[in-house]
Formats: structure tokens, sequence, C-alpha cells
């Protein structure tokens, strides 16, 4: 019997372990196909988007159990975006700094376990959404999520340290937004639309979203006083952001925004500065198979 094949790509430049540790990582990945009697094919990615590259060019050279993104959400995103709507399953290996999709799946979040549960997981397929015709897993959005997002891509260190760090230098200057929602006018400090409930680092936007329920869940946190930071945080990290009197949720299938200037969002992570002032995000139900 042919052995099952599995095509791992590894982004170096994820999270704060993968880059230094690349040697062992493959070593470890190498050890835990053997125990489990697969076969394995390792790419290493080069730059930004050439995950994306590398799965179009190796989709259909052979029958994939699975390909496996080993890296954060920024990873995962790019592996998933040619998967969508296809019956090839990813893998998620969550080496990142958020690792907010695997974190909402369950996945464990050390190589060895996340390999173990890989090799004997089972398939089922998730939710995926787009902003404005990008495809994105875990949340989109923006406001100050985005402007972070943003500052962290430039920093030369990842990780939740950077994260943080970023994220609280910026907080004390940043001026909410205003924003049309659907046609209704809001100011908002943050518009977040989530398949997933978390941005990762088990920071929950919106702890309910299911990621079959084929629904967004979007999230507004409106103006707040820069007192109530810390209590924001807190029940950001503590799953009770429903309990503030700050955020308001809404569930749809679709939503329109229309922005002053045209903002810079950010998906799964990502940060991106678009052109246009017309925001379309729109669920697709059921389009991704996934290993959990
Ligand atoms: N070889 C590379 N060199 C530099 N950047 C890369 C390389 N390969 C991929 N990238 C980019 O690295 C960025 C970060 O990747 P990723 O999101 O997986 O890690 P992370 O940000 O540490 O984790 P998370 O998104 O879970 O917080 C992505 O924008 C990706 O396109």
């Amino acid at each position: 019997m042919n052995k099952p094949s599995f095509l791992f790509i590894l982004n170096p430049n994820s999270g704060t372990s993968i880059g230094r540790n690349t040697g062992e990582v493959k070593k470890t990945i190498d050890s835990f196909a053997k125990k489990f009697g697969a076969e394995v094919t390792m790419l290493f990615t080069e730059e930004r988007a050439h995950a994306t590259t590398l799965v179009r060019e190796n989709l259909d050279l052979q029958p994939w159990k699975a390909i496996v993104a080993v890296g954060g959400d920024g990873t995962v995103n790019e592996i998933a975006q040619p998967l969508v709507n296809t019956e090839q399953p990813i893998g998620i290996i969550p080496l990142g700094s958020g690792n907010g999709l695997a974190r909402h799946l369950g996945i464990p979040l050390t190589l060895e376990a996340s390999l173990t549960r890989l090799f004997e997981g089972k398939i089922t397929t998730i939710d995926s959404a787009q902003i404005n015709d990008i495809p994105f897993f875990c949340t989109a959005g923006m406001g100050f999520d985005a402007y972070v997002g943003h500052l962290f891509s430039q920093q030369s260190q990842r990780g939740l340290a950077t994260y943080v760090n970023v994220s609280f230098q910026s907080y004390w200057n940043y001026k909410p937004q205003r924003f049309k929602l659907n046609g209704v006018e809001t100011d908002a400090f943050s518009l977040s639309f989530a398949n997933a409930g978390q941005f990762g680092n088990n920071a929950w936007v919106a702890p309910q979203a299911s990621l079959q329920d084929g629904l967004l869940d979007v999230c507004t946190i409106k103006p707040f006083p820069k007192w109530y930071g810390t209590s924001l945080a807190y029940q950001l990290f503590t799953k009770q952001m429903k309990a503030s009197r700050y955020i308001d949720y809404q569930h749809m299938t679709e939503a329109v925004v229309e922005t002053q200037v045209p903002p810079m969002i950010h998906y799964d992570g990502e940060p991106f500065q678009l052109d246009t002032t017309r925001i379309e995000v729109k669920i697709k139900p059921q389009s991704l198979r996934v290993i959990v």
C-alpha cells in the first residue's frame, strides 16, 4: 500500500522559533512522519505570498493527504487561499506568533503534539470569508487591529512580546475612526469580522463565533475612555467581551463598509492598504477542509 503523502510548507519567518531552528523542526517532522508511516515533502517559503505560489505549483503533482502550513495565521492564509472550494485538506502546525485559527480549532500548540494530531487527525470542513476578494479564515478588520498589524509587520522581531509592546505604544495616541456599516454611520475604535473567535494569542474578540455556522460575527468596538483599556484587554483575554458596554455584535453573511479614506485593513493579521473606500465582506460557508 502507498504511504499517505503530506506536503509541508514552512515559513522560517513565522513566530520566534522556526527561523533559528529550521534544522530541528525538519528533523522532528521527519521522525514523526516515519513513526506514522507517512511520506513527507518539505518546502520553505522565501518571501511574502510565496506559500501561495508553492501550493499552486504542487497541488496537482500528486494526491496529497494534506498540504500543511508550518507557521502562523499569515502562512495558513497563504496556503489556504488556493484550497478554498477544493477537496484538498490543509493541515496546521502552529509555530506562529498568534496562531488564532489553530487555537480556535483546538490544535495543540507544540510541534510534537500538533504533528501527532496531524497524522492521526480527522478532516472537518469550515467556513472561510473574503474581504474585497482577499480570502481570510480567522479574522479580518480595520481600525486599531489593522494599525497594530501594520506596525507589527515592520518590526524585526515577531512573537507575543513584540505584539504587546507595539499595541501598548500605539494605544495612547490612536483615535477612533468613522465608518458606515451597511449604511449606518458609526465611530469605532475597531471593526472586526470574525470567522473564528480570536485574533490569536487567545485574544477572543468574538468568543461565541463558530467556524461552521455560515455567519460572520461583526464586532464594533465603540470609542471608550482611555482608562477603560485595561478592562477591555481583560475582557478580551478572558472571553468576556460580550459583557462590555463598548462592544456591539451583529451576525451577517455579508457586509458593506464605507470609509472616509481608503483604510488599512488586516486579514488574518496581515496588514494591507486598500485603495478604495468601499469594503465588501462576505462569508463562504463550508469552503475549506482542515485536519483537526
Ligand atoms: N521567507 C520569508 N521571509 C520573510 N517573510 C516571510 C517569508 N515567508 C513568509 N513570510 C511572511 O511572514 C509573515 C508572517 O508569517 P506568519 O503570519 O505565519 O507568522 P506570525 O505573524 O509570526 O504568526 P501569526 O500570524 O499567527 O501571528 C507573513 O506575512 C508571510 O507572508
